[in-house]
């Protein structure tokens, strides 16, 4: 029944969460459970020709309890713990009633399994551990106290009145656990977006990027496919942080990620190498293309105002490695580009240049 709990969304963290869901969902839950539990008990006692007070036991710890339980948490400063007590005692119900029911199979059984399932769902760490010495408890201290015959067997009339508990306690699980399911994959996916991609910019993070770069090498060693890296570093941008302060410097990465972003096809591929160091891979793009769109980043960034530090001027170094059969591997092709980077820093920056050992090593594209 409280398989459901576990599917919710968390919110500041699993306590508040849960105090949250003490009244929307727990409480529900437990009067749909305990009003079904009540009725397989129902079945029993009819059989039984019950003395009343034991219809009376049955309506107050079946129909009386989840309001009192509700009261409880509702009351407490601590609803969390205030639920975990409750649950505590549902099992103790469950294990007083296995006894009450002189031991019958079908709903003691399925009163035990449902109360056990509901502890191990609610998520809570080995709660239905903790909820077994109650459980059992409870149901010896009763036996002790009025020693009940044992009735083993289940009529039809018992069955019936115990079969509705089953079927919804096993249909409300299978939503629970489907709700679950469906939670998780979620939330899984959009923690790997979230590792695929730079918080800050929008564009990937290093380790995707890399990936990526590293698919393009393999395929240009496969079958020759053309490809481009490009390194680009924002020049003095430590001035940018020390002139205009923090929140500027975090506007313009912002910014040149997305100029990046805008000065690129859908095929190529921006990340973010770290601090003010970008990399573009440009797929299926040999080096005079490449050097194409590293000088229109690099004269779009010139341009480039930020509408809360119009002061703001940026220049970039880029350097540009076309994939080579030199490269044996990733970090091999992204040295190339770092030299190249390099060679336009010790250039005077704002700048691109290429690796002169790649293919059609161009001469270095000056600013005007
Ligand atoms: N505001 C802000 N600053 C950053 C961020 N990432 C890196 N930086 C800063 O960027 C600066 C990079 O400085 P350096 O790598 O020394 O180089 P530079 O000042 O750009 O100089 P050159 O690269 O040699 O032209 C450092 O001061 C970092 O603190 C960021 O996300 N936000």
């Amino acid at each position: 029944m409280l398989s459901r709990v576990a599917a919710m969304p968390y919110s500041t963290s699993r306590q508040d969460a849960f105090k949250q869901s003490t009244y929307r969902r727990i409480y529900p839950l437990r009067v749909v459970g305990m009003g079904l539990g009540g009725l397989a008990i129902a079945g029993v006692l009819i059989e039984q020709h019950a003395h009343p007070w034991r219809w009376a036991l049955m309506i107050a710890s079946c129909l009386l309890w989840p309001q009192i339980a509700l009261l409880c948490a509702r009351m407490s400063a601590n609803s969390y713990r205030a639920e975990k007590h409750n649950l505590l005692i549902d099992s103790a119900i469950a294990g007083m009633w296995v006894a009450l029911m002189h031991f019958n199979l079908l709903p003691s059984v399925v009163l035990v399994t449902v109360t056990t399932f509901d502890k191990l769902s609610s998520g809570m760490r080995r709660l239905w551990l903790i909820s077994l010495p109650g459980l059992f408890g409870a149901a010896v201290l009763t036996a002790l106290i009025l020693r009940p015959p044992v009735q083993l067997e289940s009529s039809l009339l018992i069955v019936a009145c115990t079969l509705p508990l089953l079927v919804v306690h096993t249909l409300s699980s299978s939503i629970g656990s489907y709700r679950l399911i469906r939670t998780v994959s979620r939330q899984n996916k959009l923690l790997e977006q979230l590792r695929r991609t730079d918080a800050q910019t929008g564009l990937f993070a290093r380790d995707h990027w890399q990936q990526q770069a590293d698919a393009a090498l393999q395929l240009f060693q496969a079958v020759g496919q053309p490809a481009c890296l490009l390194m680009i570093d924002v020049d003095h941008f430590k001035q940018v942080n020390d002139t205009y302060g923090h929140t500027a410097g975090d506007d313009a990465i912002r910014a040149v990620g997305q100029l990046i972003r805008d000065c690129i096809c859908e095929e190529d591929c921006a990340g973010r190498y770290g601090g003010d160091e970008f990399a573009v891979l440009c797929q299926n793009t040999g080096q005079p293309d490449a050097l194409g769109i590293a000088e229109r980043i690099r004269t779009e960034l010139l341009t480039l105002r930020l509408p809360h530090h119009p002061n703001v001027r940026l220049s970039s170094s880029i350097g540009v490695a076309a994939a080579a059969p030199a490269f044996s591997n990733l970090q091999a092709w992204m040295q190339a580009a770092d030299a190249a980077l390099y060679s336009a820093k010790h250039q005077g920056r704002n700048q691109v240049a290429s690796h002169p050992t790649a293919p059609y090593a161009a001469a270095q594209v000056r600013p005007a």
